[in-house]
């Protein structure tokens, strides 16, 4: 067994997960915001990185080529680390974690796109979290084709952004099967609404929990 973790869990931690283009990036600054002013210290993360050893990792994971075990193998480290520098103490003092992306982006990018078998990455999974999981994610879904759209008029691709719809629509099915497996924790945002009824949605669910 890998060193413990943390044994302390008074705090929340948020994922949002979606494919590239689903909107994460549009709304996750007001979120934090509106998570700050009901009274949660917000600390706002990203995954692949968090850490300054994670977030090399992420330079290399965008931009150099490498297989699907590889990307797996550096995103699982770059979580270790960030779970263990960051993510954990801020738990256990009670904070807030708003996690851009986490390991379900990591069952949909490299299991579902990629096509990595399942148990392989759930093991990985287990080593490093050891039980960790988000209380609550985000899901922004959407189909492919609106996605590819919006990003086309946005910015250029990095070694994700270039694959194709068919990669994307896989990357979607993967996430979708990781709701369905925990319909508590997942939320799923119809991302292809506007922003203000993407704000709506987002809002009613932390109604509905309280938050
Ligand atoms: N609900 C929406 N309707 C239309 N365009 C949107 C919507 N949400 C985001 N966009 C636009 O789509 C593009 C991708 O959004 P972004 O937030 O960067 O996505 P992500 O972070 O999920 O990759 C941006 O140009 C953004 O302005
Ligand atoms: C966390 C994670 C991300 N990724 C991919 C998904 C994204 O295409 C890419 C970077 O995510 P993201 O930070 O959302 O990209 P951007 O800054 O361009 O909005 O990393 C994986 O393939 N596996 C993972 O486990």
């Amino acid at each position: 067994m890998s060193s413990p973790l943390s044994s302390k869990n008074i705090g929340r931690f948020i994922s949002i997960e979606g494919i590239d283009g689903a909107g994460k990036s549009t709304h996750i600054a007001s979120l934090s915001a509106r998570l700050q002013q009901r009274g949660a210290d917000v600390v706002n993360t990203r995954e692949p990185g968090g850490t300054p050893l994670a977030e090399t990792l992420r330079g290399l994971l965008l931009h150099s080529g490498m297989d699907e075990l590889t990307e797996a193998l550096l995103v699982f480290a770059g979580r270790r680390d960030h779970l263990r520098q960051v993510i954990e103490p801020a738990l256990s003092s009670g904070k807030t974690v708003l996690c851009d992306r986490f390991t379900d982006a990591t069952f949909a990018y490299q299991g579902g796109g990629r096509g990595m078998e399942l148990s392989v990455l759930a093991a990985l999974e287990q080593w490093v979290q050891q039980g960790r999981q988000p209380d609550l994610t985000l899901w922004f879904d959407l189909p492919a084709e609106l996605a590819a759209q919006r990003r086309a008029a946005a910015r250029e691709a990095d070694r994700f952004e270039q694959q194709d719809l068919e990669f994307f629509n896989k990357v979607r099915a993967g996430y979708a099967a990781r709701a369905a497996a925990a319909p508590t924790r997942f939320a799923r945002i119809d991302a292809s609404l506007s922003v203000e009824a993407v704000s709506a949605q987002i809002e009613a669910v932390l109604e509905a929990r309280g938050w």
